[in-house]
């Protein structure tokens, strides 16, 4: 079986074909394949399957082997590798996902693509939606217990499921003590992503995240437009940020949706056997 690595800001993907429609890897697969020393590696796997009603349909599994609605950095790569390939030669593209039809909008260099800009949609506030086992409708400010401590906490989906905290140094908080201990709260009946936010002044933010089914990453796409919209929801941000990751930068815009533009970039292939 034929594969590709790719990565979004350090966030790693195995890209794997399924146009005929006839692949089906279990979860056992999936893990081995993105396991960092007995397999090649990665955050998560992408199928890429035709589609009836859009250009061409991403499958989207956590390293967990969990299949997940939708992936920030996964979908500009997948963009990318569908482009390079010839697999749809357009621009823009319109990807299926399971949160719904995303477009890309894609920045060619010598008939390459090197960046891409998605519409990300609009951000879920309704606390069902998310979901988050709340009675509130919204679930901004809300708190939970650690360890004796209250934790200060927002909850949105940007079609998967996010938990924004704001921390003053995002470089000494306990970030893989917190991330597991929520993402694995009774609250979240789907589980959750957190991301930890430092706001450095209103146009510019850096967020490291602890992902559903991964771990820490070196960024996370979702997750950074969720800790925008939250953050100008909370006032403490315009609509245009630049958002610095472990892994590098994204600009993220908030206009009628929002959209969210970074690079796209394609490591090495190889051959499954
Ligand atoms: N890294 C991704 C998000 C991948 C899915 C996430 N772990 C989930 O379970 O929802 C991104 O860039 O958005």
């Amino acid at each position: 079986m034929n594969f590709c690595k790719m990565h979004g800001l350090g966030n790693d993907f195995i890209v794997i074909e399924n146009l005929q429609g006839n692949l089906s890897l279990d979860k056992f697969q999936i893990v081995s394949i993105c396991d960092r020393r007995y397999g090649i590696g990665a955050d998560g796997v992408m199928i890429v399957n035709s589609s009836e009603t859009c250009d061409i349909k991403m499958s989207f599994f956590n390293s967990d082997g969990s299949e997940v609605e939708m992936c920030g950095n996964g979908i500009r790569c997948f963009a990318k590798y569908v482009y390079d390939k010839d697999i749809v030669k357009k621009n823009p593209i319109d990807i299926e996902t399971l949160a719904g039809i995303k477009t890309t909008f894609l920045e060619i260099q010598n008939s390459k693509v090197i960046k891409v800009q998605v519409d990300m949609g609009t951000p879920i506030f309704e606390s069902q939606k998310i979901p988050i086992d709340n009675s509130k409708e919204r679930a901004i400010d809300e708190k939970v217990e650690f360890n004796d401590h209250l934790i200060d906490f927002s909850a949105i989906s940007m079609g998967n499921p996010h938990v924004v905290i704001f921390v003053d140094d995002l470089d000494n908080y306990p970030i893989k003590k917190i991330g597991p201990f929520i993402e694995n709260h009774s609250l979240f009946p789907k589980k959750t992503n957190v991301n930890f936010v430092q706001i450095i002044d209103n146009e510019n933010i850096r967020v490291v995240t602890w992902e559903r089914g991964a771990g820490l990453t070196l960024a996370c796409g979702t997750g950074t437009c969720a800790s925008v919209a939250i953050a100008n929801y909370k006032g403490f941000v315009k609509k245009k940020v630049n958002a610095s990751l472990p892994g590098g930068n994204l600009l993220i815009e908030i206009k009628d949706t929002i959209y969210m533009t970074g690079e796209a970039v394609t490591v090495f292939e190889g051959i499954i056997e």
